[in-house]
C-alpha cells in the first residue's frame, strides 16, 4: 500500500493503489463483473474496445456524434471503478468548462459515487490550477490577474500610442493576433528577436510592442490566456521538479477535441506525460513526496498513460493555432499507440448524416469516412431563403413555434450562426414574438463596462500590482481625476520605480490640488481597507485556509459603498444608467451565489472562475429556453432541431477566410459541426439581402448549400418573396439561382441585380416592418397600450386578430392573440407593430 501526496487534499496523504490493490481487484472482479458490465453495456464493441484497452498511448477518431465524449467518460469510470486508479490520478481535458461539468457529473453518474480530486477541466482551468500554485517559481504572485481580450487591446492600445506604430499601420487587434500567434507556438520575446529581420522595420516595431507589452504584464503580475497554458510549459521545462509532481501525480491523462489543441497546448501534454527519471525520483523520495509503488524496475515513474479523442472533420480553430497535423502525427509521436475507429452514428438521422458526409467529401488531404446510423433516414431537411434577414428571423421563430406546439422543449432547439452580429435581427424578431431564448456568449455580462469597472476594483484588492485595473477605477465614478493626473502618477511611478498604486498612497507629493490629492489617496484607503477584508483569521493562516476572510460578496459590497460606484449610477439622468446600477446589483446577487455554494473559498477563486468562464459555459439545459450561439461555440453539443442560419457567401464561407489558404476547408468544417449537432431536425436558410455595417448588401446563397444533394433538403419559401412576387416560386430555385458557375461568374451577377430590384420592391412595399423602422431610426414603443383578451388588434404583418390573454407585466406585458388568417402569436406588447381596434 502506498500514500501519495493529493495536492486537492489539504489533509495531505491518500493511499494509491499499488500492485497488492490491484491484485485484491483481480480477485473481487468475479463480484464486480455486474459493475464493469454496467460501465460497458450499450456499448457497441469499438467502443467497448476504447473503454477497455491499457496502455500507454491511445487514439479514437471517429466522425461526429460516434460517441467519442461518451467513451472517454466511460473510460475514466472504468479505471476508478476497476481501482486502476484514484480519482485524483486523473487529469481530462475537455473543451469548455460546461462540458467537463458535464463529464464530471456523467462519471458520478456511472459509479455511483462522488469523484472528489478528479481534474476534469480545460486547458486552461487546469493551467490556472497548477500556476496558482507554482507561481512564485517563475517570479509571478499567486493572486496574478487573467487578462482577457479587451484588456489586452487597452494596453497594446497604450503601447501602439506611445510608439507611433500605427504609422507602420499596427492596430491593437492586429497585434494582438501575431502575440497569440507567437505564444501558441511557444515563441516568447527572446526567441522572436533572434530570429527578426532587423532590416525590416515592421518586425523591429513589432518586436518592440511585444517586448512592451510582455513587460507590462510581468509589471502588472497579469497573464493573458495564451499565456497560461505558455508558461505552464516554461514552468515544467524549467523546474523538472515541479513538472515532476504533476507528471507522479496524473496517472491518466485523457483529452476531448484533440484536433483543436495548439501546438503549445500539444507541448502541455508531452511535458505531463514524461515519464519521471530514477534521479528526480529519488530526490522526491528524499523531499517526503512518496513514491513507492509507482516506480518500475528502473526505479523510473513511466510516463501517464494518454488518451486522446478527435476527429480531423471537426478541426475548426486553425485560426488559433490548432494544428490538425496533431492528430496525424499522434502515432509518430506516441509510438505503439493503439488506434481505434469508430462508425457508427448515434446522434443523428441519416438524412442528416448524408447531408454531412456530402459536405465535408469536398475537402481534400482527409481519410475518406462515411457517418451512417441504423436509426433511419428520418424527416427532411428544411430549407429557406428569406428576402431580409428579418424575414429569416421570422421563419426561425414560426419553425420553433411550431416545433414546440409539437412538443419538442425550447432547451432541446438551438439557433446557430457565423457571426455575432446576425443575432440582432434573430433577437429582434424572437423578442417580439415571445419566445424565450438565450444568446450563449454573445455580449457577455461580463464584458458590460459597468460590470468591468465593478470588477476592476476587486481586482485592484486582489492583486495591487495591476496598474490596468487601477487605471480602469482611477476616475470611475468622476472624482475629477484627469488623464493629465493619472500621467503624473504613471511617471511619478515609473521614476521611482514603484507600483502604481504605491505611487497613489504617496499622490501628496504629487504636487497636485488638494481636492484632486484627497480623491487619490481616498481612493487608495478605500483598497487598502478592503484588502485587509480580505486577510484571513490567524488560524486560517496558521492551517493555510482562508478561514476569518470575509466573504467576496461582503468586500463587494463594501467597495461600492465606498466608491459610491451604484450610487453615482442610481443618480445620474442618464436612463441607461439605471440598467447599469442594476447589472452592477446583478454582480453582487452573483457574488452571494458564490460564497453560497463555494464556502470558503477566496475572492481570487472568485476572479479565477470569472476569467474562465468560456462562452459555453453559460448554457443551461435546465432552463426552458432556445440557445442563440455561433458555430463555434456549437462543438460536442446536440440538440433536438438546430437551426444554421445566414448560409450565405460572406458569412458562411466568412470574407476574412474566404481568400485565405485553407480557409474555405475550414469554414467547410465549421459547417459540417453545425450540421452534425441536430438529432432529428435541421434547418438551413438564409437572406436574400443583408444588412452589414449598417449597408444594405445583396446575399449569395453559401457555395457549401450546393454540395448538399437536392433529394435531402426541403425548401420552404419566403412569403415575403412570395408576396412581392406575385408567384409562388419553389424557394429551391431562388436559392439555386445564386449560384454562378464560379465565383463572380456572369450567371450570378445577373441574378444578383434581378434580386436587389425585386428587393426594393419588397422595401417600399412594406414601409411599416421593422425594416422601415430600422432604416429611419424609429424605435416603436407602445408605451402603456392597453389590452385585454376580447380587444381587437391589427397587426403590420399579420393583420387583424383578437386578443385571448394577456400576460406578464409592465414592459413585459404578452398579448396572446389569434389572428383572423396568421395563426396563433404571442405579442410582446412594448414592441409589436400592433394598433388597438
Ligand atoms: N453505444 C451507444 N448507444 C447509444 N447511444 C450512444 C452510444 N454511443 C453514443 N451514444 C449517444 O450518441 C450521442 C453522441 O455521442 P457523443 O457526444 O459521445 O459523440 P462524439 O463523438 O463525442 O460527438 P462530437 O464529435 O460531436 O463531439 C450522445 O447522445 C451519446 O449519448
Ligand atoms: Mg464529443
Amino acid at each position: 500500500m502506498t500514500l501519495i501526496l493529493d495536492p486537492d487534499d489539504p489533509t495531505g496523504w491518500r493511499e494509491a493503489p499499488g500492485a497488492a490493490d490491484r491484485e485484491r481487484a483481480d480477485e473481487a472482479r468475479g463480484a464486480r463483473h455486474a459493475a464493469s458490465d454496467r460501465l460497458t453495456a450499450g456499448l457497441n464493441p469499438q467502443q467497448r474496445e476504447a473503454v477497455e484497452y491499457r496502455g500507454p498511448a491511445l487514439l479514437i477518431v471517429a466522425g461526429a456524434g460516434s460517441g467519442k465524449t461518451r467513451v472517454l467518460t466511460h473510460r475514466i469510470a472504468s479505471l476508478i471503478d476497476g481501482r486502476e486508479a484514484w480519482p485524483s490520478q486523473i487529469l481530462a481535458i475537455t473543451f469548455t468548462n460546461k462540458a467537463a461539468a458535464e463529464m464530471r457529473e456523467r462519471v458520478e453518474a456511472l459509479l455511483g459515487e462522488a469523484a472528489g480530486g478528479m481534474w476534469i477541466s480545460t486547458f486552461h482551468s487546469a493551467c490556472v490550477r497548477i500556476l496558482r500554485r507554482e507561481a512564485e517559481a517563475i517570479g509571478l504572485s499567486s493572486t496574478f490577474t487573467i487578462y482577457d481580450s479587451a484588456d489586452q487591446r487597452t494596453i497594446l492600445k497604450r503601447i501602439i500610442k506611445e510608439l507611433d506604430a500605427d504609422t507602420l499601420g499596427f492596430t491593437p487587434a492586429s497585434a494582438q493576433a501575431k502575440i497569440s500567434k507567437l505564444k501558441n507556438e511557444l515563441s516568447d520575446v527572446e526567441s522572436y528577436a533572434r530570429n527578426v529581420n532587423t532590416s525590416d522595420p515592421n518586425d523591429v516595431m513589432f518586436l518592440e510592442i511585444f517586448r512592451q507589452y510582455t513587460r507590462r504584464l510581468r509589471d502588472a503580475s497579469a497573464l493573458d490566456f495564451d499565456d497560461l497554458i505558455s508558461e505552464t510549459v516554461y514552468l515544467f521545462r524549467a523546474f523538472p521538479k515541479v513538472a515532476a509532481l504533476y507528471q507522479r501525480r496524473f496517472r491518466h491523462i485523457l483529452v476531448d477535441e484533440y484536433q483543436d489543441t495548439n501546438h503549445a497546448q500539444y507541448a502541455l501534454i508531452r511535458e505531463l506525460t514524461r515519464p519521471v527519471e530514477p534521479d528526480v525520483v529519488a530526490e522526491l523520495d528524499a523531499h517526503g513526496v512518496l513514491v513507492r509503488g509507482l516506480t518500475d524496475a528502473s526505479g523510473a515513474i513511466p510516463g501517464a498513460s494518454l488518451t486522446v479523442v478527435g476527429d480531423s472533420d471537426q478541426s475548426i480553430y486553425a485560426f488559433r493555432g490548432a494544428d490538425i497535423r496533431n492528430i496525424v502525427e499522434f502515432e509518430r509521436d506516441f509510438p505503439g499507440a493503439k488506434v481505434v475507429l469508430l462508425e457508427q452514428n448515434y446522434r443523428s438521422t441519416q438524412n442528416i448524416l448524408s447531408a454531412a458526409n456530402a459536405v465535408i467529401s469536398n475537402n481534400f488531404d482527409r481519410k475518406d469516412k462515411k457517418l451512417w446510423t441504423a436509426d433511419g433516414d428520418g424527416d427532411k431537411i428544411t430549407g429557406y431563403t428569406g428576402y431580409s434577414a428579418h424575414d429569416e428571423a421570422q421563419f426561425v421563430a414560426d419553425e420553433i413555434e411550431a416545433l414546440h406546439r409539437a412538443g419538442v422543449a425550447y432547451r432541446d432547439i438551438a439557433v446557430f450562426y457565423r457571426t455575432n452580429a446576425q443575432t440582432r435581427a434573430l433577437e429582434e424578431i424572437f423578442v417580439r414574438s415571445a419566445l424565450p431564448y438565450r444568446v450563449v456568449g454573445g455580449t457577455k455580462f461580463y464584458e458590460r463596462a459597468e460590470i468591468k469597472d465593478a470588477m476592476a476594483y476587486l481586482i485592484a484588492v486582489a492583486n495591487p500590482l495591476d496598474e490596468l485595473a487601477l487605471r480602469r477605477i482611477l476616475n470611475t465614478p468622476k472624482r475629477g481625476i484627469g488623464p493629465a493626473t493619472e500621467t503624473s502618477i504613471a511617471s511619478f511611478a515609473e521614476q521611482n520605480d514603484l507600483s502604481f498604486r504605491q505611487a497613489m498612497r504617496a499622490a501628496d507629493g504629487l504636487g497636485l490640488g488638494p481636492k484632486i490629492t484627497k480623491a487619490i489617496l481616498d481612493l487608495a484607503t478605500l483598497l487598502d481597507a478592503a484588502a485587509a477584508m480580505l486577510v484571513p483569521s490567524q488560524k486560517g493562516i496558521d492551517e493555510g485556509t482562508n478561514e476569518g476572510a470575509s466573504k467576496v460578496s461582503d468586500v463587494l459590497a463594501f467597495l461600492i459603498e465606498g466608491s459610491k460606484l451604484v450610487e453615482t449610477l442610481r443618480t445620474s439622468r442618464d436612463p441607461q444608467d439605471e440598467t447599469r446600477a442594476e447589472n452592477v446589483e446583478e454582480l453582487v446577487a452573483q457574488t452571494k451565489d458564490f460564497d453560497r455554494e463555494n464556502p470558503g473559498a477566496s475572492l481570487v477563486d472568485f476572479l479565477t472562475q470569472v476569467s474562465l468562464v468560456a462562452a459555453a459555459d453559460e448554457l443551461d439545459d435546465a432552463s426552458g429556453t432556445v440557445s442563440l450561439m455561433t458555430l463555434h461555440t456549437a462543438k460536442g453539443l446536440e440538440y433536438h432541431a438546430v437551426f444554421l442560419t445566414g448560409i450565405e457567401e460572406g458569412l458562411l464561407p466568412h470574407q476574412m477566410s474566404a481568400s485565405e489558404p485553407g480557409g474555405p476547408a475550414e469554414e467547410r468544417r465549421l459547417f459540417y459541426v453545425g450540421i452534425t449537432r441536430a438529432r432529428k431536425r435541421l434547418y438551413l436558410s438564409l437572406a436574400m439581402s443583408r444588412a452589414q455595417f449598417g449597408e444594405v448588401s445583396v446575399a449569395m446563397p453559401s457555395r457549401y448549400l450546393q454540395e448538399i444533394p437536392d433529394e435531402l433538403i426541403d425548401w420552404k419559401q419566403s412569403p415575403g418573396m412570395a408576396n412581392s412576387r406575385g408567384g409562388n416560386q419553389p424557394r429551391a430555385l431562388n436559392a439555386r439561382r445564386g449560384f454562378g458557375g464560379g465565383a463572380g461568374g456572369g450567371g450570378a451577377w445577373g441574378t444578383r441585380d434581378r434580386d436587389l430590384e425585386r428587393f426594393s420592391v419588397t422595401k417600399s412595399a412594406a414601409p411599416k416592418t421593422e425594416w422601415a423602422n430600422r432604416v429611419t431610426g424609429t424605435v416603436r414603443d407602445n408605451g402603456d397600450l392597453t389590452l385585454e383578451a376580447g380587444d381587437r388588434i391589427r397587426h403590420t404583418d399579420f393583420g387583424e386578430g383578437t386578443v385571448r390573454q394577456v400576460t406578464g407585466e409592465g414592459t413585459k406585458r404578452i398579448a396572446h392573440v389569434a389572428f383572423d388568417s396568421a395563426g396563433q402569436k404571442k405579442l410582446l406588447i412594448k414592441i409589436a407593430p400592433i394598433e388597438k381596434l
